[in-house]
């Protein structure tokens, strides 16, 4: 059973920069639930566009793994096709330890490593798909183009990356309007006004989000041919781009 997240229930003396530490590992998916706008709707749509886009003999990665939650999606996604190993990676020592417990509950054909490891140094190699939910906000801004074409550049042709990430509206009036409404569905999901912006201020360093046309000119210097947003809440987006 996951716990309730009260990480941010009470004043803190001082607020700490966010770390994905074991205190976060023992309430994360309620965390990630009650924080992010469409979180369920991305992880239900992922084995349709996993199953759309994976290769034979080939191997899908998942960056910033947390649990595993996109994994098992990924994994659901690829039972038809022959041959092929999923690589989940997650920087979180306490993260990976639970993620290992969690997937070891959940029988399937189809492999699936964990490695605790930067997801700047995993080798990125003979990818059919690529999956980023919301870890490269996570990622010092200066550093994504690199990220980017690294996992471009160990993609074969046809295959897709799936990223999902808290985005920042290029128009500030608009932006508010965003930030308000996922302001409103935290209250809606019990958090506090103390919880919201003792969140907000442990985040704010270490979780730096760019716009959307950011991400798309991204995509297109890595050189990838085609790319869309898929789903959008608030806030909240999830992107493809196909090699
Ligand atoms: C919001 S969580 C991801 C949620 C997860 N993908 C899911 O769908 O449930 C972000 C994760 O990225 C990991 N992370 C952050 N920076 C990383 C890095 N440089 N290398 C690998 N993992 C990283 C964190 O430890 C954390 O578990
Ligand atoms: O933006 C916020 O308020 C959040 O809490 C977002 C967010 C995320 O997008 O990953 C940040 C950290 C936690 O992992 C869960 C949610």
């Amino acid at each position: 059973m996951t716990q309730h997240d009260t990480l941010f229930a009470k004043p803190l003396p001082s607020i700490s920069d966010f770390c994905f530490d074991q205190q976060v590992v023992e309430v994360f998916p309620d965390m990630i639930n009650r924080s992010v706008p469409g979180y369920s709707s991305i992880l239900q749509t992922l084995p349709q566009l996993v199953s759309r886009y994976v290769q034979p003999n080939s191997n899908l990665y998942d960056l910033g793994c947390s649990l595993g939650a996109a994994t098992l999606a990924m994994r659901k996604g690829c039972e038809q096709t022959s041959h092929c190993r999923i690589i989940g990676v997650d920087n979180s020592q306490p993260m990976i330890e639970r993620a290992r417990l969690h997937l070891e509950g959940f029988k399937s054909q189809i492999p699936a490593e964990l490695h605790c490891q930067d997801l700047a140094e995993t080798d990125i190699e003979n990818a059919s798909v690529v999956v980023l939910n919301f870890t490269l906000q996570f990622i010092p801004q200066e550093k994504r183009n690199d990220i980017i074409q690294r996992i471009f550049d160990g993609m074969n042709n046809g295959g897709a990356l799936l990223l999902a990430e808290k985005v920042r509206h290029s128009d500030a009036n608009m932006n508010d309007v965003l930030v308000d409404l996922h302001h409103n569905f935290k209250r809606a999901n019990g958090y506090s006004e103390l919880e919201i912006s003792q969140k907000r201020a442990a985040i704010e360093n270490v979780m730096k989000v760019d716009t959307l046309e950011d991400h798309m000119q991204r995509f297109q210097d890595a050189g990838f041919r085609h790319s869309t947003v898929w789903f959008q809440c608030f806030n909240f987006a999830a992107m493809l781009a196909v090699k």
